[in-house]
């Protein structure tokens, strides 16, 4: 059984089975038995249930599959690297950087998607290679072939690392880190302005500090404010799929305030060509309040107001109950970087000083 789809439609496979059969019924006593293919693949999984969750793997990683893969698709359709979330760290801010970089192109927005392909962490991971391939500019443009995807709850799940690293195994993976509680904070404000109705109804301390008896909806919505802020579990998680020289970690804060800065890094890491001059293609809009890309003409492009919300600031017990709550994570994660050899950012060394 193989999850590998079959990309040549090659028929060797079903004319070996059936000959195979044959032979076995003209030659032995055996009552060979089949149902219906929807009742012989229930009846598979019945038996081997722990292959029910497909991996699928780049089918050119294999030369017999790519030989006989139709001229059509090409492994150009598959990320070279992936910016993972997560979620309100300025990853759209960072896809905006990227993609003013001739070499750089980005996932198409589908249909059925909003921003995000979301494929490795959620169900669409079943709709399989071809799905996930169409979202890929065709043909590739050949000189933008540095294609990259950015879904920003890749960095918490949990499936999403080990599916990556089984299709995309020499992808470099971008994340982005800030104070996981303004992180909590930002997503708790993105919640309220897409109205859910949680955020709406209970102030951002009741979120937070609610216990395991409140209603399925605020826990659902203190889930998502504070699990994606584990940081170094997930970045674990991580690291046990891909090896660290492909792992960027960034700060957030220096991507916010020396944007320039950290694009050449970033530039760097992916080794990408040729070197482009950010420090002269971004300038810092006083009205926005952020940097953005300076347009010919000394007009400005900005994010829209769904990134960089005005929102009041946190009230200081909720900081003072979300320090606490973070601080061995945040232990874990100063240990994580320093066995990585990367500097700790601010937020980052105030926390640990806090925790002495
Ligand atoms: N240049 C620039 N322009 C606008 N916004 C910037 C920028 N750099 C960083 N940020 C911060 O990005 C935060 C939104 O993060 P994300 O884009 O990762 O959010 S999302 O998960 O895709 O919804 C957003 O969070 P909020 O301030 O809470 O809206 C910003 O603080």
């Amino acid at each position: 059984m193989t999850h590998l789809s079959n990309y040549g439609n090659d028929r060797l496979g079903p004319y070996t089975f059936v000959h195979l059969a044959d032979f076995v019924h003209s030659c032995t006593n055996l009552r060979l038995q089949t149902l219906p293919p929807v009742q012989l693949a229930r009846k598979y999984f019945e038996l081997f249930p722990e292959q029910r969750d497909p991996l699928w793997q780049n089918p050119c990683d294999d030369k017999r599959h790519k030989d006989i893969w139709s001229r059509e698709k090409t492994c150009g359709h598959l990320p070279r690297f992936l910016v993972i979330g997560p979620q309100k760290t300025g990853t759209t801010a960072l896809c905006l950087f990227l993609l003013m970089h001739p070499s750089v192109a980005s996932s198409l927005p589908g249909p059925q998607t909003l921003e995000e392909v979301q494929f490795f962490n959620g169900n669409n991971y079943h709709k399989g290679l071809d799905w996930y391939m169409g979202f890929f500019p065709t043909p590739p443009n050949a000189s933008a072939d540095f294609l990259f995807e950015k879904s920003s709850s890749y960095f918490h799940s949990e499936d999403a690392p080990k599916r990556a690293a089984s299709l995309v195994p020499k992808a470099k993976i971008i994340t982005i880190l800030i104070d996981p509680s303004d992180r909590a904070y930002s997503w708790y404000q993105h919640q309220r302005s897409h109205g859910d109705p949680a955020a709406l109804r209970f102030d951002f301390h009741a979120v937070v500090t609610t216990g395991p008896e409140a209603p399925p909806e605020l826990l659902a919505l203190q889930r998502t404010c504070l699990v994606p802020g584990w940081y170094a579990a997930h970045l674990e998680r991580w690291l046990a799929h891909f090896a660290a020289s492909q792992l960027l970690i960034i700060d957030g804060q220096q991507l916010r305030s020396y944007p320039a800065t950290v694009m050449d890094e970033i530039q760097k890491f992916l080794g990408v060509t040729p070197h482009y001059n950010y420090s002269q293609a971004l300038t810092f809009d006083p009205q926005k309040g952020f940097w953005c890309q300076l347009l010919e003409g000394g007009k400005t492009r900005c994010l829209g107001k769904s990134k960089g919300r005005k929102y009041p600031p946190m009230a200081s017990e909720s900081r003072a109950f979300l320090s606490s709550y973070y601080r061995d994570h945040n232990v874990e994660l100063a240990k994580l970087l320093h066995r990585l050899g990367q500097p700790l950012p601010a937020w980052l060394r105030q926390e640990l000083q806090k925790a002495r």
